[in-house]
């Protein structure tokens, strides 16, 4: 196998994870992250206590705050910073990409403020020659960093860099798969975000099996409407990234969207919530950011849009339910 430099930005529990996974695969792995205490306490400790708690680093694998020094000895980087953070450590990585570098990232979500991919953000900012990746699907960071048997996909620009990337992690109890589809990748991520705080929300108003998987199902369907808007192909959306991915994290109590519609269930403000959670939860931005693309495509998301009026417009997770159950009758298929 073709072992790398890989220079990962953003050492949280998926970062992390990632960076486990491809030291065992042979890889050289250097984790980055903004937070310097972060950093110092993984560094001490030879594992990362505080997302990936009593799981040591294999050889292979460090961490440093120092970027300039990470991305100066990588020859590929990958970003796995939470999405609000994808533009700035994008700008920060920026003289040390090339064309035969290219970039990757893991983060699942959209531009805040834009609704823009961000394959859309990246190709703006470094143009159209620089290969661009994604790894995406259900993918729970825990999970990868015990070894368990975890299948992705990765979305590129360009067939050699997907392969290429596909490649790298492939192995280990790990299978990567690899499409062109970077809109369906990125779509099936941030959207499934939202759709498990529905389900989070259900499940803990004790709405049963049956609610559980209507809300699935048409949120697939809210996907894929949106999907066609924006050129995702349905193949990618019932694939690993959407599919996939929608039912993990809509089903798995690791999930942090999902554990935040259960906490609203149960009376919680958002903000005690995700304190208590402690890690990104990015149903938070991505309902914003979903609910601004709907309205520009004038796509029809009800499930997502109640979402969003419980977190933002103080709309009660009961009602939430009522509204989705009085709508107009319809064809399944509209
Ligand atoms: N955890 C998972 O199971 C998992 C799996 C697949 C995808 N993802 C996606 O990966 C992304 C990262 O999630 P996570 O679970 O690792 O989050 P996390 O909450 O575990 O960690 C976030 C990390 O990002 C760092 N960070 C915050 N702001 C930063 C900045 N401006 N620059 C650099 N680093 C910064 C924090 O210091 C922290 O170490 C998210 O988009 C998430 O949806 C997560
Ligand atoms: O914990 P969540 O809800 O952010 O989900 C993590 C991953 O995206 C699952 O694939």
């Amino acid at each position: 196998m073709d072992s790398r430099r890989i220079g990962i930005l953003g050492a949280g529990s998926w970062g992390t994870a990632l960076g486990m996974h491809l030291s065992r695969r042979g890889h050289r792995v250097r984790l980055w992250d903004i937070d310097e205490k972060h950093v110092a306490a993984v560094q001490a400790d030879g594992c990362n206590e505080r997302f990936l708690p009593g799981i040591e680093f294999p050889d292979r694998l460090d961490i440093n705050a120092d970027l300039e020094q990470v991305c100066q000895a990588s020859q590929q980087l990958l970003i796995v910073t939470p999405s609000h953070a994808f533009v700035e450590t994008l700008d920060r990585i920026r003289p040390w990409l090339s064309v035969e570098s290219g970039l990757a990232w893991a983060t699942k979500g959209f531009e805040p403020g834009s609704a823009r991919l961000l394959h859309e953000v990246a190709r703006e900012a470094l143009g159209n020659d620089l290969p661009l990746a994604l790894i995406s699907g259900p993918s729970f960071a825990r999970e990868v960093a015990q070894g368990l048997p975890t299948a992705v996909t990765v979305a590129a620009s360009t067939p050699d860099f997907g392969a290429a990337w596909a490649e790298w992690l492939h192995g280990d109890n790990f299978r990567a798969y690899y499409t062109a589809d970077l809109p369906g990748a990125e779509l099936g991520g941030a959207l499934k975000n939202v759709l498990a705080v529905a389900c989070g929300i259900a499940d803990g108003l004790g709405l049963g099996g049956n609610t559980r998987a209507a809300l699935i199902t048409r949120g697939l369907a809210e996907m894929m409407r949106l999907g066609r808007a924006l050129g995702a192909s349905p193949l990618t959306l019932t694939g690993l990234a959407g599919v996939g991915d929608l039912v993990l994290t809509c089903t798995g109590d690791l999930s942090r969207n999902r554990r935040l519609g259960l906490a609203l269930a149960e009376g919680k403000s958002l903000e005690t919530a995700v304190e208590e959670i402690g890690q990104v939860v990015e149903a938070v931005r991505t309902a914003e950011e979903a609910m601004r693309l709907a309205r520009r495509h004038h796509v029809e998301m009800p499930i997502t849009e109640q979402v969003y009026g419980i977190l933002f417009e103080g709309w009660s997770p009961s009602k939430g339910v009522r509204v989705l159950m009085e709508r107009e009758l319809k064809s399944e298929t509209e």
